[in-house]
Order: C-alpha cells, then sequence, then structure tokens
C-alpha cells in the first residue's frame, strides 16, 4: 500500500485527435518527490494537468490515496498547483495572496492568521505579510505561490517548472529551499522540469519521458550512473552518443572505428566530455572551438563522424582552434547502451 499514495495506471491523455501521452504508468509513495523530466513536447504538462483534474484522460484511470479520482473535479482532489508563471493577485497583498485558499474554504479568522503566517515563515517570508506582490522580487513572488499552495496542506503538490522563470543563483536557492519544505513537511510532490540537474538534485526518483511515454525511471543515481538508452544518455550529459553500426560508431556526418571490440550488447555507446581524452590517439580531428570554463577547457573537435566535445583540466597543454589533434574514445570511460 505504501507504494501507490498516488498511482497513475495506463493513462492516455488526447488533445481532439492528437495523442500527447500514452499508457502511462507510475506510483509514488506517501512523501515521496518524483521529477518528470524530458524535452520540450514529451507531455510533462499535459500528465500534470490530469493529476490536477484540469483534462480527462482517454484511458486509465488515477488514484490518489486509495481513491478513484480519475473523474473527480479539480477541486475536489487535495492537489496544489504551482506554475512557472506565479499567477499572483497583483492587488492583494502577500497575506491576502496566501489567506485567500484558505477563505474560500470557510476558515475562520483566527485559522487564517495562524496558518498564513506558518506558511509565511516556511517559506522564509515572515516580515513580507503586508507587501504587494510588485515589490518583491521573482523568487520572492515564487515563494508566495509556494507558500500558497502549502497553506491548504494538499495531500499532494504539483510543481510544473516551478524555478524557470528565476536567475542562476535564485534557482539554486529555491532548489534547496524546496527540498528542506519537502522533508519538513512530508509532502508527496510531482515536479515537472526539462532541467537535469533540477531533477537530481531534488527527486526521491526521476521518470524521464519521450514522446509521451517513460523512457526510464530510477533513483538519480542509477539514470545518471547508468543510462539505459542513448536518449536518456544524451539527457545526462552523455553528449558523444554514437549509435554502432557494424562495428562502428556513427554519428551523423560517418562512423569512426573504435579502436576496440564493441561490447555484444552495446546498441550505442556515450562518452561524457571529461571522458574524452585529447592530444593523443587513434582518431584524429580538427580543433573547431576552444572555451575557458575557469576549472576547464572545453574543445570542440570536428571528427569524420561529427562533433565530439572534450572537456580538459585548465592546466593541461592546449589545443588552439584550427589545428588537427589526435583524440581517443576509450571504451573504458564509455556508457554501454542497449537500446537507441
Ligand atoms: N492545448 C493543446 N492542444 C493540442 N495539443 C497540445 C496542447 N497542449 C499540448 N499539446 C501537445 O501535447 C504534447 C505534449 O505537450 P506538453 O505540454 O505536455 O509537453 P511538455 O513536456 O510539458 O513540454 P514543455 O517542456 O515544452 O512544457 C505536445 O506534442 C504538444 O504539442
Amino acid at each position: 500500500m505504501s507504494d501507490d499514495f498516488l498511482a497513475l495506471d495506463r493513462l492516455t491523455l488526447a488533445y481532439g485527435g492528437s495523442v500527447a501521452v500514452e499508457d502511462l504508468s507510475f506510483a509514488l509513495a506517501k512523501g515521496e518527490l518524483v521529477a518528470l523530466l524530458g524535452p520540450s513536447g514529451c507531455g510533462k504538462t499535459t500528465t500534470m494537468r490530469a493529476i490536477a483534474g484540469l483534462m480527462t484522460p482517454r484511458g486509465g484511470t488515477i488514484r490518489l490515496g486509495g481513491r478513484d479520482i480519475t473523474r473527480v473535479p479539480a477541486n475536489r482532489r487535495g492537489v496544489g498547483l504551482v506554475f512557472q508563471s506565479y499567477a499572483l493577485f497583483p492587488h492583494l497583498t502577500v497575506f491576502e495572496n496566501v489567506a485567500f485558499g484558505l477563505r474560500l474554504r470557510g476558515a475562520g479568522r483566527a485559522e487564517v492568521e495562524r496558518r498564513v503566517t506558518a506558511a509565511l515563515a516556511n517559506v522564509g517570508l515572515a516580515g513580507f505579510a503586508t507587501r504587494l506582490p510588485r515589490a518583491l522580487s521573482g523568487g520572492q513572488q515564487q515563494r508566495v505561490a509556494l507558500a500558497r499552495s502549502i497553506v491548504v496542506e494538499p495531500e499532494l503538490l504539483l510543481l510544473d517548472e516551478p524555478l524557470s522563470n528565476l536567475d542562476a543563483r535564485l534557482r539554486l536557492e529555491m532548489r534547496s529551499e524546496l527540498s528542506r519544505l519537502q522533508r519538513e513537511l512530508g509532502i508527496t510532490m510531482v515536479y515537472v522540469t526539462h532541467d537535469q540537474a533540477e531533477a537530481l538534485a531534488l527527486a526521491d526518483r526521476v521518470i524521464v519521458m519521450r514522446a509521451g511515454r517513460i523512457e526510464q525511471m530510477g533513483p538519480p543515481d542509477a539514470i545518471y550512473e547508468a543510462p539505459t538508452s542513448a536518449f536518456v544518455a544524451r539527457f545526462m550529459g552523455f553528449e558523444n552518443t554514437f549509435s554502432i553500426s557494424d562495428g562502428h560508431l556513427a554519428g551523423p556526418s560517418g562512423a569512426l572505428a573504435p579502436g576496440f571490440a564493441v561490447p555484444p550488447v552495446a546498441r550505442a555507446l556515450g562518452w561524457r566530455p571529461q571522458a574524452v581524452v585529447i592530444g593523443q590517439g587513434p582518431h584524429e580531428g580538427r580543433v573547431a572551438g576552444v572555451s575557458y570554463l575557469g576549472q576547464t577547457v572545453e574543445y570542440l573537435i570536428d571528427t569524420p563522424a561529427g562533433p565530439v566535445k572534450a572537456e580538459m583540466p585548465a592546466g593541461a597543454p592546449r589545443h588552439p582552434a584550427g589545428q588537427p589533434v589526435r583524440f581517443d574514445l576509450p571504451l573504458s570511460g564509455a556508457c554501454v547502451l542497449e537500446r537507441e
């Protein structure tokens, strides 16, 4: 029972004639944070809309806390939503924005006061109750949106790219805030993102979606270290991923003879830029671009199979742009992929 607080079973979701999500099944334990990760258009938001009750599935069921909610109206699901646009009421103070849902539910004055104050403290906005949204930074507005969602104590909180409008520093700050809140309040969360780092940092489990289906599901370290398909590998930073064709590494513009025996199970092989050796090796390419990143230097190498990205410590000998360079894609640094 513990494993299916939220259970999606064979969900199919369509807009008119076009199917956006097909035969999707997964389950969350109570208190778990699951990240839905995938490229634009893979069906993340559509899945969230169905869980929230904003669209009716073509097929399949959604259960929450043991109850079939597939056709329960959105406002009776006990599901909170936080989207990337904060959608605060501009003319209401921070306090009133957070109080809104409680008042709708008929909470009394003292209860509203107590719960809003607690929610604002939870998101680090204790001194901001009387401000208007326009007098807040983007990160603070997003915190208000979060407080507004948690104040009604939803059974489940859905967050759809909640940090994507924030700058890099704020994103990091909010990411750890969210993580703390989730631990402290024990809220079950589904978190949509197309940012790999965000998914890995926040989630207990990551679901990688591709074209309306689940491509791989597992704990962050398993997805990061052992992607099972070339699609997931590329998402997890194996930027140099080649399919295997006749024992060769096949890229967009040709093929490379690998210089080792390709494992028989491999349908593709992937290397992170840090695993590519440059300055020596069986292959020859030309340095097309050099970017100094501080700790490391990133090289873009033109090769017969297409571009290869390599990253070397900044202290290593440099290879100037425009020059030929030898490089190696060693089997020891490769991720062996059994699916494209
Ligand atoms: N209102 C709509 N009407 C018709 N098709 C839609 C509608 N909304 C989404 N789609 C289609 O459904 C598919 C899934 O879209 P969805 O918004 O769920 O993707 P996503 O993974 O959330 O993408 P993004 O990261 O860009 O938000 C896409 O092919 C999209 O074009």
